[in-house]
């Protein structure tokens, strides 16, 4: 290696910089061949930039959503899905039949009971007309109002089962359903690319999971309770008036439908609105939970203030808007109140004059009465279930936003390379990217490296030049925009991406995240299926297993949320356990001591000296000193490699590289710790 290296010492090109161009070209680019040549001749032979170069530019994905699936709608749409809504329904349509039959059961027996008032209302009325004795008149009444009571119980009886059967069955349908929602929107969030989460901030994600979805489960059930109720028993009604007095609700007739489509234009006004109140809720939810999960560097920096006025602010945007809303609601409402109220005025001001020219019996009177009441009582329930409706289904819109959304880097599916016959030959060629979120941000350029199976490589370089960057397309959270990174020669578009990263590469960073259980459980989550002794194996090899002992509970002592509870050295070495625990051929180590003291660092460095041995390994350092082991260093500069070679190569040649050697041993001298 070390002579390969030589061969391509430090040479000038156009007098402008040592050892590189500025600007590697590119085969497709305007560059003279010869020179492209000449080039790619030296860097194959070093073997870690390759010669041969494919036509590789992928075009960028820009759609994220289904693509060829037609049912799906864009992001941000707000229609309803409803169709996608209705399969999901399917299931469990036993509870919904079992809740639509009992709820209309009880709208038909509310329609029956102010019939049968009315009958004993005729009963009662009959007798106060008829002279005789006392004991005469209390055995007539008696016997005439024994069968329409009798009815009355019955259809009370039948009532309060009917009233169970509902409130039960809807309670199962809508717990099912929320699960399903919950269950589809977590499977698909999981699935997401990395990207989506740079876009979306967990709070904003976290308010989907939990009130959208709460919303839309008791908008659901109030729909199918209430509003199947309130619309059966109004119909119900509306016809049973009909039977009394057809003019009386013919006018009524005439007026509803002016009514409706009042309300339907106002409902998707008020939806829209909705759906930025609920989206502004989780903006200030999203905040406070960035402050509350980052609260000690809020403490560190003694931001509490900025926070609070931070959140403060986004929670009285989310007010105004809610307010707007309410104003909205309440000026629906008011409206069908008023609606309501003159219902009921024109019922009694008609019913009487019917009365009065004895086209009515009082019975009649009494039942067209308290069904006027029972329709409106229905109208005024489906007006506040208006409010919630409007809630549920913009919070149902934005829950299917997310179930919809699919990523453009599947989980899993592809090829797989038998672990017998992998030697994690890694390869970047004429690698182009830029964040999806900053298009217009070149971070990686014609990058090329190629870093041959049991190999360490090191990335260096100023921060930003891109250095991390070339780690998450290794591990394939992006795709890149053009070239290709091959592993063993295959694009790794075509690996399966749960095979590259679950049991080919390990990737170790500066901040490990630990999960807030046992130190075991910590450990197998690199492989769930080892054994406790292999957990311990791995432990030992990264250098864990002696304080893991010395903790009170062992191997079953509980992290704190987030590994707070342990120190950086402890959580880093936990974390590579993790990942050794995968046995992985490439291990990724991305500033994986850059965040400890000099004494964790060397504990830390020793178990990574250890785990490294056969396997290719590509470390990202700032810290020189651990690096100078690795077989080749590039040095990384505004998406680029600059300057490639062994430590003593790079460091006699005198470019980017030893002058970063420079300044870190100036800065570690006791001379200028003494000054600092
Ligand atoms: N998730 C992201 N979304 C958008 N831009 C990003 C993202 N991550 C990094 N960048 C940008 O990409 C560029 C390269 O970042 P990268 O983290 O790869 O650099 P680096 O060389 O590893 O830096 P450092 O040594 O400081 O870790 C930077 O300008 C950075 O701001």
């Amino acid at each position: 290696m070390a002579l390969i290296l030589r061969l391509a010492c430090p040479t000038r090109i156009n007098g402008l910089r040592p050892w590189f161009p500025r600007r590697l070209p590119s085969l497709r680019s305007t560059v003279p061949t010869r020179k492209v040549a000449q080039f790619g001749t030296t860097l194959g032979l070093l073997g870690l930039i390759p010669v041969s170069r494919a036509n590789t530019s992928i075009s960028p994905e820009k759609n994220r959503l289904i693509g060829s699936n037609p049912d799906l709608r864009p992001i941000n749409d707000t229609r309803f899905p409803w169709r996608q809504f209705l399969a999901m329904l399917w299931p469990h349509l036993k509870y919904l039949l079992a809740a639509i039959g009992s709820a209309l059961a009880v709208a038909y027996l509310n329609i029956q009971i102010p019939q049968q008032l009315g009958q004993v209302v005729n009963v009662v009325s009959s007798l106060l007309s008829q002279v005789g004795d006392a004991e005469g008149q209390v055995r007539r009444f008696m016997d005439q109002i024994r069968e329409p009571c009798g009815r009355i119980i019955q259809l009370y009886l039948g009532q309060a089962v009917m009233t169970w059967g509902y409130i039960y069955s809807l309670a199962c349908l809508g717990e099912r359903v929320a699960a399903d929602l919950r269950q589809q929107l977590f499977a698909s969030i999981v699935a997401q690319d990395i990207a989506f989460f740079d876009e979306h901030k967990s709070g904003e994600i976290i308010s989907r999971l939990t009130t959208d979805v709460q919303d839309f489960k008791s908008a659901f059930k109030l729909c199918i309770s209430q509003g199947l109720r309130s619309t059966a028993q109004t119909v119900g009604c509306v016809v049973a008036l009909y039977s009394i007095s057809p003019p009386l609700t013919g006018l009524m007739l005439a007026v509803v439908p002016v009514v409706i489509g009042i309300g339907t234009a106002l409902g998707s006004v008020l939806r829209k609105m909705s759906k930025a109140a609920q989206a502004q809720v989780a903006k200030a939810t999203a905040v406070g939970e960035e402050c509350i999960s980052n609260m000690r560097t809020v403490r560190a920096f003694a931001m509490e203030d900025q926070e609070r006025a931070m959140f403060n602010e986004e929670v009285e945007n989310a007010r105004r808007l809610n307010e707007r809303l309410g104003l909205g609601i309440g000026i629906f409402q008011g409206g069908a109140n008023l609606f309501l109220n003159g219902i009921v005025l024109t019922t009694l001001y008609y019913g009487g004059y019917l009365l009065s020219t004895q086209q009515l019996t009082a019975g009649d009177l009494m039942s067209f009465l308290v069904a006027t009441q029972t329709i409106q009582r229905s109208l005024g329930q489906m007006s506040l279930l208006f409010g919630q409706m409007v809630k549920g289904l913009s919070a149902g819109t934005r829950i299917f936003d997310y179930v919809n959304l699919v990523p453009t880097i599947r989980l899993e599916g592809g090829q797989e390379i038998p672990y017998h016959s992998l030697i994690g030959e890694i390869e970047f060629r004429n690698v182009g990217f830029q964040y999806p979120t900053r298009p217009d941000q070149r971070v990686l350029d014609q990058f090329s490296l190629r870093i041959p199976g049991g190999k360490m490589v090191a990335l260096v370089g100023s921060s930003g030049g891109g250095k991390s960057t070339v780690a998450s397309l290794l591990e394939r959270f992006y795709d890149c925009n053009e070239g290709v990174i091959t592993v063993d020669g295959v694009d790794i578009r075509k690996l399966n991406p749960k095979w590259l990263r679950g049991r080919a590469i390990g990737y170790i960073n500066q901040e490990p995240v630990l999960f807030a259980t046992s130190v075991m459980e910590n450990i197998r989550y690199g492989r769930p299926s080892a054994t406790d002794f292999e957990v311990m194996e791995a432990a030992r090899a990264a250098n864990a297993h002696t304080f893991i002992q010395g903790f009170p509970d062992k191997y079953d002592t509980v992290l704190g949320e987030r590994g707070v509870t342990v120190s950086g050295g402890q959580k880093q070495r936990i974390a590579i356990a993790r990942a050794l625990l995968k046995n992985p051929t490439i291990l990724v180590l991305d500033e994986a001591t850059s965040a400890l003291d000099a004494e964790s660092e060397k504990v830390v460095q020793e178990a990574i000296d250890q785990v490294a041995q056969g396997r290719t390994v590509l470390v990202i350092a700032h810290r020189l000193s651990t690096i100078q082991k690795a077989d080749a260093i590039a040095v990384v500069d505004q998406g680029r490699i600059v300057e490639l070679g062994t430590h003593e190569s790079l460091k006699k040649f005198g470019g980017i590289y030893a002058k970063l050697i420079r300044q870190q041993e100036q800065s570690s001298s006791p001379n200028s710790r003494g000054m600092a």
